[in-house]
């Protein structure tokens, strides 16, 4: 609990850690307005395809004008990683760029935080191999729901309890599989002039919409904390956060969740559309085991809610702040040498399903697009099936039809161009576990 002091001693003695950020976009915007504020962190240099757009995204967060002229801005991510830095941030979101930010921060020598978690789930259990051999760490980011989760689990593991299920929430109903970015805005509310005042991008915000961002966070949170994925897909049980430990315990013991130590995504919306009470939209939770008959007893004497087996109870976090807490993972990567979470095995996918019946010639548009959403299933059958990875459904053309609903594989679209992204996929298929 001491990161604020050992941030605040490097700030004391002149050396505050040095940090590059890649992609100013929202994410990035939200880090950029606490960093003026977060004494021993600096932001060195900063890279985005659009670098003027980066310099207005410091202004539009507080920087003042001396802050701005003190910081380099690129447009190239793999120069920034040749820059004097302790941390690489990658938060471009897109997965095959991802890959090579990534890769040239970890030959560089600078630790990762990653906070693209698409390229993190196409291929995290390679690069966290090759930053284990280059001696540097890469994290996960907190502020994001994965690395909150993952923190929560450590957290229960390392207090002695069983962990029946973690996950986050989201607002999810079935027929939002379907929804594209034309018509996002109004599902949060928000006029799509609005919104791109707002810096936010359609695309990505249909991702959290679509169910694609859920599989991608479960198979990261899957993958980092070793928690089993779904066999078909996320059930997004409507569920507030009393009912946790009652919606989350096993099957077997009148629960939904189906089997022990899972990952699962919680509805903020009731399925006829009514809204959950007191729903964890925002927010991440564990549910608990107790170890023994004694730690059941002190759940119900020390008020948490549990299931009526006693056995089950759950922390929950209300909300997430993005990229407002992303200094926790730069700080801890280079003042502690610790990641907040970090991809450990690929065991869990998140794959590319069509949105409607697509056609021979119809060219995929990715995370959160008009062509496809994400699915989150154990990496195994990913595998096996030779299914096509949602991080890879870009810019490439069908070969053959698919039906709305079924998972796309390799097959049914043209070779994808050899590149860092497809080489630490099949790293990481290599890696299977
Ligand atoms: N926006 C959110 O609320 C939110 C929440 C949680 C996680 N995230 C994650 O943050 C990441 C970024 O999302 P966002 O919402 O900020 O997206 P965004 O589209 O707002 O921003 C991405 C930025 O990266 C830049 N960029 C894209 N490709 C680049 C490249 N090759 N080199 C340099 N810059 C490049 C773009 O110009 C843009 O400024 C994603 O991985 C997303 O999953 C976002
Ligand atoms: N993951 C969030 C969005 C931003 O992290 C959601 O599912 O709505």
């Amino acid at each position: 609990m001491n990161l604020a002091h050992l941030a605040a001693e490097r700030a004391a003695e002149g050396r505050p850690v040095r940090a590059g950020l890649i992609g100013a976009g929202k994410f990035g915007s939200m880090f950029l307005s606490q960093v003026p504020t977060t004494p021993g962190l600096e932001v060195a240099a900063i890279a985005d395809l659009d670098p003027d757009r980066a310099r207005q995204a410091c202004r539009g967060v507080g920087w003042d004008e001396s802050l701005v002229a003190r910081t380099r801005f690129l447009d190239d991510g793999t120069t920034l990683c040749g820059e004097d830095l302790d941390v690489v941030i990658e938060a471009t979101g897109h997965p095959a760029a991802g890959v090579v930010h990534a890769l040239a921060a970890i030959e560089a020598g600078r630790h990762v935080v990653m906070v693209n978690v698409e390229a993190d789930v196409l291929c995290g259990a390679a690069l966290a191999e090759r930053a284990r051999r280059a001696g540097v760490v890469y994290s996960m980011a907190y502020g994001d729901q994965p690395a909150l989760v993952s923190e929560m689990v450590d957290w229960a593991r390392a207090a002695g309890f069983g962990v029946q299920a973690a996950g986050k929430g989201t607002k999810y109903l079935p027929a939002y599989h379907e929804v594209t970015p034309d018509e996002v805005w109004s599902h949060y509310g928000m006029t799509p002039d609005s919104a791109r005042a707002a810096g936010m991008n359609s695309q990505m915000f249909n991702s959290f919409l679509d169910g694609t961002k859920s599989a991608i966070e479960a198979a990261a949170i899957a993958n980092a904390c070793g928690l089993e994925p779904p066999e078909d897909g996320l059930a997004f049980p409507p569920c507030g956060v009393d009912d946790l430990a009652h919606v989350l315990r096993p099957e077997d013991v009148g629960g939904q969740a189906r089997g022990r130590g899972v990952v699962e995504v919680v509805s903020s919306l009731e399925r006829d559309g009514r809204p959950v009470f007191r729903d964890l939209r925002w927010g991440v939770y564990v549910v608990l085991e107790a170890p023994n008959e004694y730690s059941a007893a002190c759940f119900r004497q020390y008020g948490l809610p549990t299931d009526p087996t006693r056995r089950y109870a759950a922390m929950y976090k209300p909300f997430h702040l993005i990229g407002m807490e992303l200094g926790i993972s730069v700080l801890s990567a280079a003042l502690r040498h610790e990641p907040t979470g970090q991809t450990r095995r690929f065991s869990a996918d998140a794959v590319a399903v069509a949105k409607r019946d697509l056609v021979p010639g119809d060219r995929l548009d990715g995370e959160g697009g008009r062509t496809v959403w994400g699915k989150c299933i154990p990496a195994r059958r990913s595998v096996e099936a030779g299914a096509l990875p949602i991080g890879l459904a870009h810019g490439v053309a069908l070969v053959r039809p698919v039906a709305r609903g079924e998972i796309l594989t390799r097959a049914d679209v043209e070779a994808i161009p050899d590149g860092p992204a497809t080489r630490m996929r099949d790293e990481a298929a290599g890696l299977l576990g």
